[in-house]
Protein backbone atom coordinates (compact mmCIF):
# COMPACT_ATOMS: atom_id res chain seq x y z
CA UNK A 1 0.00 0.00 0.00
CA UNK A 2 1.23 3.32 -0.70
CA UNK A 3 2.07 5.80 2.50
CA UNK A 4 -0.10 8.62 0.29
CA UNK A 5 -2.10 8.60 -2.46
CA UNK A 6 -3.37 11.83 -3.90
CA UNK A 7 -5.97 11.35 -6.73
CA UNK A 8 -6.79 13.84 -9.15
CA UNK A 9 -7.02 17.02 -6.67
CA UNK A 10 -8.03 20.08 -7.48
CA UNK A 11 -8.41 23.29 -5.09
CA UNK A 12 -9.45 27.12 -6.03
CA UNK A 13 -9.89 29.70 -3.73
CA UNK A 14 -12.72 32.26 -5.27
CA UNK A 15 -10.85 32.67 -8.88
CA UNK A 16 -7.31 30.96 -8.04
CA UNK A 17 -6.84 27.59 -9.23
CA UNK A 18 -4.36 26.85 -6.59
CA UNK A 19 -3.74 23.30 -7.04
CA UNK A 20 -5.37 21.80 -10.59
CA UNK A 21 -5.48 18.12 -11.04
CA UNK A 22 -2.55 16.65 -9.23
CA UNK A 23 -2.06 12.94 -8.49
CA UNK A 24 1.09 11.04 -6.95
CA UNK A 25 1.94 8.14 -4.88
CA UNK A 26 4.39 8.63 -1.69
CA UNK A 27 5.95 5.58 -0.39
CA UNK A 28 6.97 4.56 3.30
CA UNK A 29 10.02 5.96 4.28
CA UNK A 30 10.59 8.00 1.23
CA UNK A 31 11.49 11.55 1.68
CA UNK A 32 9.81 14.26 -1.08
CA UNK A 33 10.60 17.35 -1.37
CA UNK A 34 7.33 19.81 -3.33
CA UNK A 35 9.45 22.40 -5.01
CA UNK A 36 8.26 25.36 -6.83
CA UNK A 37 8.28 29.09 -7.14
CA UNK A 38 5.99 31.41 -4.62
CA UNK A 39 2.27 30.44 -5.44
CA UNK A 40 2.44 27.56 -7.09
CA UNK A 41 0.12 25.36 -4.59
CA UNK A 42 2.62 23.67 -2.32
CA UNK A 43 1.51 24.88 0.51
CA UNK A 44 -2.39 24.45 -0.63
CA UNK A 45 -1.56 20.53 -1.62
CA UNK A 46 0.39 20.27 1.88
CA UNK A 47 -2.76 21.21 3.83
CA UNK A 48 -4.84 19.28 1.97
CA UNK A 49 -2.75 16.25 3.19
CA UNK A 50 -2.66 17.08 6.18
CA UNK A 51 -6.32 17.19 6.53
CA UNK A 52 -6.52 20.92 7.45
CA UNK A 53 -8.08 22.05 3.91
CA UNK A 54 -10.76 19.87 1.84
CA UNK A 55 -9.92 19.27 -2.21
CA UNK A 56 -12.81 20.77 -4.08
CA UNK A 57 -12.13 17.26 -6.67
CA UNK A 58 -10.20 14.23 -5.92
CA UNK A 59 -9.21 12.09 -3.39
CA UNK A 60 -6.67 11.90 -0.68
CA UNK A 61 -5.36 8.69 0.93
CA UNK A 62 -3.09 8.23 3.34
CA UNK A 63 -2.03 4.35 4.32
CA UNK A 64 -5.05 4.28 2.33
CA UNK A 65 -7.66 6.18 4.80
CA UNK A 66 -9.50 9.19 4.33
CA UNK A 67 -9.70 12.17 6.17
CA UNK A 68 -13.22 12.17 6.04
CA UNK A 69 -13.73 9.38 7.70
CA UNK A 70 -10.62 8.22 9.73
CA UNK A 71 -9.61 12.16 10.98
CA UNK A 72 -8.62 10.58 14.43
CA UNK A 73 -6.35 7.44 13.26
CA UNK A 74 -4.57 9.83 10.77
CA UNK A 75 -4.15 12.64 13.51
CA UNK A 76 -1.84 10.33 15.72
CA UNK A 77 0.26 8.88 12.72
CA UNK A 78 0.89 12.09 11.46
CA UNK A 79 3.27 15.42 12.55
CA UNK A 80 3.11 18.73 10.92
CA UNK A 81 5.08 21.80 11.32
CA UNK A 82 2.90 25.32 9.27
CA UNK A 83 4.96 27.69 7.79
CA UNK A 84 4.85 30.14 10.41
CA UNK A 85 4.15 28.20 13.32
CA UNK A 86 3.74 30.60 16.40
CA UNK A 87 4.59 29.60 20.19
CA UNK A 88 3.55 31.28 23.54
CA UNK A 89 6.58 33.60 24.54
CA UNK A 90 5.96 33.49 27.81
CA UNK A 91 6.85 29.79 27.84
CA UNK A 92 10.26 28.51 27.59
CA UNK A 93 11.50 25.46 24.93
CA UNK A 94 11.14 22.82 27.33
CA UNK A 95 7.68 24.38 28.56
CA UNK A 96 6.35 24.32 25.10
CA UNK A 97 7.65 21.03 24.40
CA UNK A 98 5.77 19.54 27.56
CA UNK A 99 2.70 21.47 27.07
CA UNK A 100 2.04 19.78 23.61
CA UNK A 101 3.74 16.50 24.74
CA UNK A 102 0.50 16.59 27.33
CA UNK A 103 -2.58 16.88 24.60
CA UNK A 104 -0.36 13.62 23.13
CA UNK A 105 -0.43 12.30 26.78
CA UNK A 106 3.24 12.07 26.31
CA UNK A 107 5.77 12.42 29.48
CA UNK A 108 8.92 14.12 30.11
CA UNK A 109 11.10 11.11 28.75
CA UNK A 110 9.70 11.68 25.44
CA UNK A 111 10.05 15.34 25.81
CA UNK A 112 14.03 14.93 26.61
CA UNK A 113 14.62 12.72 23.34
CA UNK A 114 13.10 15.51 20.87
CA UNK A 115 14.93 18.15 22.26
CA UNK A 116 18.66 16.14 21.89
CA UNK A 117 16.90 15.04 18.56
CA UNK A 118 16.16 18.45 17.48
CA UNK A 119 19.60 19.94 19.20
CA UNK A 120 18.20 22.14 21.63
CA UNK A 121 19.36 21.47 24.96
CA UNK A 122 21.43 24.35 25.47
CA UNK A 123 18.37 26.29 24.65
CA UNK A 124 15.77 24.16 26.74
CA UNK A 125 15.76 26.90 29.23
CA UNK A 126 15.19 30.15 26.64
CA UNK A 127 11.87 31.64 26.08
CA UNK A 128 10.72 31.02 22.71
CA UNK A 129 10.49 35.21 22.38
CA UNK A 130 13.76 35.06 22.28
CA UNK A 131 14.65 32.53 19.99
CA UNK A 132 16.34 32.98 16.26
CA UNK A 133 14.47 32.23 12.95
CA UNK A 134 16.54 28.30 12.95
CA UNK A 135 15.88 27.73 16.80
CA UNK A 136 12.24 28.63 16.60
CA UNK A 137 12.17 26.07 13.37
CA UNK A 138 14.05 23.61 15.34
CA UNK A 139 11.32 23.43 17.88
CA UNK A 140 8.65 23.38 15.29
CA UNK A 141 10.52 20.25 14.43
CA UNK A 142 10.96 19.17 18.41
CA UNK A 143 6.69 19.60 18.35
CA UNK A 144 6.12 17.89 15.14
CA UNK A 145 8.05 14.58 16.20
CA UNK A 146 6.91 14.18 19.80
CA UNK A 147 4.28 11.86 18.73
CA UNK A 148 6.13 9.72 17.12
CA UNK A 149 5.22 10.44 13.73
CA UNK A 150 4.83 7.91 10.76
CA UNK A 151 4.52 10.36 8.22
CA UNK A 152 5.86 14.80 8.61
CA UNK A 153 5.19 17.79 6.65
CA UNK A 154 7.10 20.56 7.20
CA UNK A 155 5.90 23.69 4.98
CA UNK A 156 9.16 25.32 4.20
CA UNK A 157 11.22 24.77 7.34
CA UNK A 158 13.87 26.35 6.39
CA UNK A 159 12.86 29.84 4.54
CA UNK A 160 14.65 32.84 5.35
CA UNK A 161 17.28 31.05 7.69
CA UNK A 162 20.44 31.80 7.70
CA UNK A 163 22.77 29.38 5.00
CA UNK A 164 24.43 27.99 8.87
CA UNK A 165 20.89 27.36 10.59
CA UNK A 166 19.64 25.98 7.36
CA UNK A 167 22.38 23.14 7.38
CA UNK A 168 21.98 22.60 10.84
CA UNK A 169 18.68 21.76 10.28
CA UNK A 170 19.38 19.54 7.41
CA UNK A 171 21.53 17.05 9.34
CA UNK A 172 18.74 16.60 11.55
CA UNK A 173 16.73 15.39 9.20
CA UNK A 174 19.09 13.56 7.65
CA UNK A 175 19.55 11.85 10.76
CA UNK A 176 16.07 11.12 11.08
CA UNK A 177 15.73 9.64 7.34
CA UNK A 178 18.90 7.40 8.69
CA UNK A 179 16.54 6.06 11.05
CA UNK A 180 14.11 5.05 8.65
CA UNK A 181 10.98 5.29 9.82
CA UNK A 182 9.24 8.81 8.95
CA UNK A 183 8.40 9.34 5.49
CA UNK A 184 9.02 13.10 5.58
CA UNK A 185 7.05 15.52 2.73
CA UNK A 186 8.60 19.20 2.61
CA UNK A 187 7.72 22.03 0.48
CA UNK A 188 10.68 24.37 -0.40
CA UNK A 189 11.50 26.63 -3.21
CA UNK A 190 15.47 25.87 -2.18
CA UNK A 191 16.87 23.34 -5.06
CA UNK A 192 19.97 22.26 -2.72
CA UNK A 193 17.09 21.35 -0.20
CA UNK A 194 15.17 19.49 -2.30
CA UNK A 195 18.50 17.87 -3.32
CA UNK A 196 19.94 17.05 -0.63
CA UNK A 197 17.60 15.43 1.26
CA UNK A 198 14.67 13.88 -0.76
CA UNK A 199 14.59 11.02 -2.66
CA UNK A 200 11.57 11.89 -4.35
CA UNK A 201 11.20 15.74 -6.12
CA UNK A 202 8.06 16.72 -7.11
CA UNK A 203 8.32 20.24 -9.55
CA UNK A 204 4.51 22.47 -9.29
CA UNK A 205 4.12 25.07 -10.89
CA UNK A 206 0.85 27.18 -11.12
CA UNK A 207 -1.49 24.37 -9.47
CA UNK A 208 0.10 21.31 -11.36
CA UNK A 209 3.41 19.20 -11.38
CA UNK A 210 5.61 19.64 -13.78
CA UNK A 211 8.06 16.91 -13.23
CA UNK A 212 8.78 13.84 -10.88
CA UNK A 213 11.35 11.48 -10.32
CA UNK A 214 14.67 10.62 -8.55
CA UNK A 215 17.23 13.41 -9.11
CA UNK A 216 19.18 11.54 -11.67
CA UNK A 217 15.88 10.69 -13.32
CA UNK A 218 15.37 14.93 -13.74
CA UNK A 219 18.37 15.58 -14.58
CA UNK A 220 20.53 15.94 -18.19
CA UNK A 221 22.84 17.56 -19.75
CA UNK A 222 20.96 20.18 -20.62
CA UNK A 223 19.64 20.41 -17.47
CA UNK A 224 22.49 19.87 -14.76
CA UNK A 225 20.19 21.28 -12.07
CA UNK A 226 16.87 22.05 -10.83
CA UNK A 227 17.24 25.66 -11.44
CA UNK A 228 18.32 24.65 -14.95
CA UNK A 229 15.68 22.04 -15.02
CA UNK A 230 12.59 24.87 -14.27
CA UNK A 231 14.38 27.43 -16.35
CA UNK A 232 13.73 24.97 -19.07
CA UNK A 233 10.34 23.61 -18.28
CA UNK A 234 9.21 27.38 -17.31
CA UNK A 235 11.16 30.11 -18.83
CA UNK A 236 11.62 31.11 -15.37
CA UNK A 237 13.78 30.99 -12.30
CA UNK A 238 12.90 28.84 -9.72
CA UNK A 239 13.81 30.82 -6.42
CA UNK A 240 14.56 34.81 -5.70
CA UNK A 241 15.82 34.55 -2.05
CA UNK A 242 14.04 35.56 0.53
CA UNK A 243 15.13 38.09 3.15
CA UNK A 244 16.75 36.62 6.13
CA UNK A 245 14.28 36.83 9.04
N1 LIG B 1 -6.78 31.20 1.63
C1 LIG B 1 -6.55 31.63 0.38
N2 LIG B 1 -7.39 32.53 -0.20
C2 LIG B 1 -7.18 32.98 -1.46
N3 LIG B 1 -6.14 32.57 -2.24
C3 LIG B 1 -5.28 31.69 -1.72
C4 LIG B 1 -5.43 31.19 -0.38
N4 LIG B 1 -4.41 30.30 -0.14
C5 LIG B 1 -3.66 30.28 -1.27
N5 LIG B 1 -4.18 31.10 -2.20
C6 LIG B 1 -3.64 31.31 -3.57
O1 LIG B 1 -3.44 30.04 -4.16
C7 LIG B 1 -2.22 30.02 -4.91
C8 LIG B 1 -1.31 28.95 -4.36
O2 LIG B 1 -0.86 29.34 -3.05
P1 LIG B 1 0.04 28.43 -2.11
O3 LIG B 1 0.22 29.15 -0.82
O4 LIG B 1 -0.50 27.07 -2.07
O5 LIG B 1 1.41 28.42 -2.94
P2 LIG B 1 2.87 28.06 -2.44
O6 LIG B 1 3.50 27.31 -3.56
O7 LIG B 1 2.81 27.39 -1.12
O8 LIG B 1 3.55 29.48 -2.31
P3 LIG B 1 4.60 30.01 -1.21
O9 LIG B 1 5.93 29.42 -1.59
O10 LIG B 1 4.57 31.49 -1.42
O11 LIG B 1 4.12 29.60 0.14
C9 LIG B 1 -1.65 31.42 -4.81
O12 LIG B 1 -2.06 32.13 -5.95
C10 LIG B 1 -2.28 31.98 -3.56
O13 LIG B 1 -2.40 33.38 -3.65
Amino acid sequence: MHQIEVKNVEKSFKDTKAVRGVSLTIQPGEFVALLGPNGAGKTTLVEMMEGLKKPDKGEILIQGKNWHKHEKELRKIIGLSLQETRFTEKLTIRETLRLFASFFKLGEDRVNEVIALTELESKEKSYTGTLSGGQRQRLALAVALLNHPEVLFLDEPTTGLDPHSRLDLWNILKGLKDAGKTTLILTTHYMEEAESLCDHIIILDEGKILREGQLHELLDENSRNLDELFINLTGKKLNEEPQAK
